[in-house]
C-alpha cells in the first residue's frame, strides 16, 4: 500500500508579483506549503492570492508575472527550472485543473466523448477504439448512467453538474497524480454540488493522489478537505487539519470562524470580520 504522506508537491517561499501601470503588486507572498497524497483546501477571500498559487504551479500564471520562489518541486520536477515543453507535458497529464465553469474548459464544437478520448489518444498514444471503450468507463466512473448517450453530447446539451463531472472524467483519465481543483463547486446547486464532491472524494481516495481544492467557502474546505491554508492578502497566514479548525490560532481563521452562521448555536447577529494591519507584517 502507498505511503499516504508521500510528498507530491513542495513549495518554499513562492512570491508571485505583477507589474502594472501603477506600480507592482505583489499576489501572492512568501508562500510555502506541501501536498501529500490527501485533500488540501486553500481559502481566503477574494484577492487573497488563492488562484495565482494554483496557476502558478502549473506555470498557467500570465506572461508579465514574476513568480519567485526557493523551491517548487513536483515529484521529479523542478517547476521553477522546468522547460515550456515540459510543462506542457506536465499539465493536464500529471498535473490537471479543474476549472469553475465547465462551459470554458469543454471544447464547444467537439462532443463530449470526442475530448475526452483525444486526451487519451493524444497522452498515451491509444486507439480511437480502446479510447472510446476508457471514455464510457471513465463516464461511467463518474455516475453517469447513459455513457453511450452523454458520449455523443455537445458541451451545451450538459447541464452544469453533468459538465463537471465531464470534466472531471476528462481530467482523471488522464491518470494525474495532483489535481488542482478552483472553485470547482461554486457554480452549482447545493444537490449536485454534494455528487460532484463525493465523487471526486472517490476518485482522489481510490487513486491515491494530491488535490489543491480552491475555495473561498471554509463551511465547505472544513467538511472536504483534510488540511486547510489559509490566505489573506497574499499570504499563508495559517495551515491546519481541518478537524482542528476550532483550535485555529491566527486571528483571521477566528475571525472567520466566528463569522459563519451555525445551525446548531444560531446568533442573533453574524460577527463582522475586523481587519488587524498587523497580518499585512510578517
Ligand atoms: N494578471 C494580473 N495582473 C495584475 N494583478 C493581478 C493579475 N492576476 C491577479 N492579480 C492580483 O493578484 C491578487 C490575487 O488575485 P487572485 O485571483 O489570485 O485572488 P483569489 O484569492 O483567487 O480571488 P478570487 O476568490 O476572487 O478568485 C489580486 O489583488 C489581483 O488583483
Amino acid at each position: 500500500m502507498a505511503n499516504t504522506s508521500d510528498t507530491i508537491l513542495t513549495v518554499e517561499n513562492m512570491s508571485v508579483e505583477f507589474p502594472t501601470l501603477s506600480g507592482v503588486t505583489t499576489a501572492v507572498r512568501d508562500v510555502s506549503f506541501t501536498v501529500g497524497r490527501e485533500k488540501i483546501g486553500i481559502i481566503g477571500e477574494s484577492g487573497s492570492g488563492k488562484s495565482t498559487t494554483g496557476r502558478a504551479i502549473m506555470r498557467l500564471q500570465p506572461p508579465q508575472a514574476i513568480v519567485k520562489a526557493n523551491r517548487m518541486q513536483f515529484e521529479d520536477i523542478d517547476l521553477l527550472t522546468a522547460s515550456e515543453e515540459e510543462m506542457r507535458s506536465i499539465r493536464g497529464r500529471r498535473i490537471a485543473m479543474i476549472l469553475q465553469d465547465p462551459k470554458y474548459s469543454l471544447n464547444p464544437v467537439m462532443t463530449v466523448g470526442e475530448q475526452i478520448s483525444e486526451t487519451v489518444i493524444l497522452h498515451e498514444r491509444a486507439t480511437s477504439q480502446e479510447a472510446r471503450s476508457r471514455t464510457l468507463a471513465m463516464l461511467e466512473r463518474v455516475n453517469i448512467r447513459d455513457p453511450e448517450r452523454v458520449f455523443d453530447l455537445y458541451p451545451h446539451e450538459v447541464s452544469g453538474g453533468m459538465g463537471q463531472r465531464i470534466m472531471i472524467s476528462m481530467m482523471l483519465i488522464a491518470q494525474p497524480s495532483l489535481i488542482i481543483a478552483d472553485e470547482p463547486t461554486s457554480a452549482l446547486d447545493v444537490t449536485v454540488r454534494q455528487q460532484v464532491l463525493s465523487i471526486l472524494d472517490d476518485l482522489v481516495v481510490e487513486r491515491n493522489i494530491g488535490l489543491i481544492f480552491i475555495s473561498h467557502d471554509l463551511n465547505l474546505v472544513r467538511s472536504f478537505c483534510d488540511r486547510v491554508i489559509i490566505m489573506y492578502a497574499g499570504r499563508v497566514v495559517e495551515t491546519i487539519a481541518a478537524a482542528d479548525l476550532d483550535q485555529a490560532q491566527h486571528p483571521y481563521t477566528r475571525g472567520l470562524l466566528n463569522a459563519l452562521p451555525s445551525l446548531d448555536h444560531p446568533k442573533d447577529r453574524l460577527e463582522v470580520l475586523r481587519r488587524d494591519p498587523a497580518w499585512l507584517e510578517n
